[in-house]
């Protein structure tokens, strides 16, 4: 058997620690898999005495992370400390600079700077793994640059965030409150270490910021991400969109539109007869649509030790094996810049829950105001009358296909109603 990869393990929090265990259970398998070992050799700690639950017998614990970087004995560093910026990124272009082959985990700093590492791994000759950083355990890295590298990507969409999925799901399933529900997503590892990223939508933007820029072959442009978070999703939503048989996810959206290449996350009605719309918890799923192979969907455990640790053992593997491919389908100095479509350019329908006084008349300004925008409405909803003392009633409409920009000048003067109790809610509703 040829020498062992030599690995440096920057980080043992979930994934970290996750890694190490997942390298020392199937230590024979994985050998046997790439024709050498899989030896983790060092690991930074900050707390060398606590109890990650994994055994480091014989593994080297170094106090800073960069000691990993420049090790004369370590083949690869694995990068799972997080962060866009600081240590995370030092360790990364330190190790590069140094030849070594690096494998992360860390969207919030690739979705930044992704081009850059890319081209400074490249002209190195090192491998940039990052598998792990997009829908945890689901191999959709390299689905896109392998497996479907034949087609032109006409649309992709995902469920992204693990978290976010989580606490839609249990919302749903259970009535729970929305920080409640956040408490047990952090508990159980799947949140980000400040969970604003998660329910923000920012963490999807991420990832979906690099899933378009492998997808399309052009540099990672998180600026153009559109993004908007869950917090503003009711429970009334989720039973309003119950009714119009449809299911609230975040997703993140990619497509080939004629004013350039949009990228969206947000808060989506889909059907519930959409395969998506089945995927509850903290699974993510992404679905792919290329112009030769068609539809397909990917489906699996987003985030946690185990599915994450799952990636980046998949991306030392081919670290090991040699398999280097351009991080980003194409070579760093050949991305196409292609334009952005602002989200003002969007075309589709909409979930519209305004907070109304109980009075004549309120729903005819209303409809004025989208009557005079051009926005069509499909169909309304308003149960009885206003019960509570504050003689406010929650009434459902939903619009046919339009532009976004008409549908904000239309919002706009509704929320300038008097009648208007709350302000607007507006979910896009998505033809999957
Ligand atoms: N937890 C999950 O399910 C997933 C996490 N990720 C990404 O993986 C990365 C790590 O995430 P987690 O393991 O969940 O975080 P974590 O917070 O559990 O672990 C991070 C570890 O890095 C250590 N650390 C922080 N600063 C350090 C420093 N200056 N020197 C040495 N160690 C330092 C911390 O002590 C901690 O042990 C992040 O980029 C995250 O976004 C990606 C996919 C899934
Ligand atoms: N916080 C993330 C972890 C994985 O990337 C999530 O909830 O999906
Ligand atoms: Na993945």
């Amino acid at each position: 058997m040829s020498q062992p990869i030599r690995i440096g393990i920057a980080g043992l929090g979930t994934v970290g620690a996750g890694t190490v265990k997942l390298l020392r259970e199937h230590a024979e398998l994985l050998a046997l898999r790439c024709g050498r070992p899989l030896q983790v050799v060092a690991a930074s700690a900050r707390d060398r005495k606590k109890d990650r639950g994994v055994d480091l017998a014989g593994i080297r614990l170094e106090s800073d992370p960069l000691a990993l970087a420049t090790a004369p004995d370590i083949d690869v560093v694995v990068e799972v400390i997080g962060g866009s910026d600081g240590v995370a990124r030092q360790v990364i272009e330190t190790a590069i600079a140094g030849g070594k082959h690096v494998v992360t985990a860390n969207k919030a700093l690739l979705a930044l700077h992704g081009s850059t590492i890319a081209a400074q791994a490249e002209a190195k000759g090192v491998i940039l793994g990052f598998e792990a950083a997009v829908a945890g355990g689901i191999p959709i890295i390299k689905a896109l640059r392998e497996g479907l590298v034949g087609n032109r990507v006409k649309r992709l969409y995902g469920i992204l965030n693990g978290t976010c999925n989580y606490i839609l799901t249990t919302m749903r399933e259970s009535g729970r409150d929305f920080a409640d529900v956040l408490a047990d997503a952090q508990k159980l590892g799947y949140a980000e270490a400040d969970p604003s990223f998660d329910v923000d939508g920012i963490d999807a933007a991420h990832k979906l910021a690099l899933l378009t820029a492998v997808a399309y072959g052009r540099p990672v442009d998180f600026a153009g991400v559109y993004v908007e978070g869950i917090r503003k999703v009711g429970a009334l939503d989720i039973r309003f969109a119950e009714e119009l048989d449809c299911r609230i996810k975040l997703l993140g959206l990619a497509r080939e539109t004629e004013h350039g290449i949009e990228q969206r996350v947000h808060p989506c009605l889909v059907p519930k007869t959409a395969p998506i719309a089945s995927v509850d918890g903290v699974f993510n799923a992404v679905a792919v649509e290329g112009d030769f192979v068609g539809q397909t969907m990917f489906e699996g455990r987003g985030a946690g030790a185990g599915p994450t640790a799952s990636a980046v053992v998949a991306d030392l593997v081919a670290v090991a094996r040699g398999h280097g491919l351009p991080a980003f389908v194409v070579p760093a100095a050949r991305l196409a810049s292609s334009p952005g479509s602002p989200i003002e350019r969007h075309r589709g329908a909409y979930y519209l829950r305004l907070m109304v006084l109980d009075r004549p008349g309120v729903i005819a300004d209303v409809t004025a105001a989208l009557r005079d925008e051009q926005v069509s409405l499909e169909s309304m909803l308003q149960h009885g009358r206003a019960r509570g003392p504050d003689d406010t009633v929650p009434v459902v409409l939903t619009t046919h296909v339009t532009e976004e920009a008409a549908m904000r000048r239309a919002l706009q003067r509704i929320a300038g109603l008097a009648m208007l109790r709350e302000k607007p809610i507006l979910i896009r509703i998505e033809d999957l």
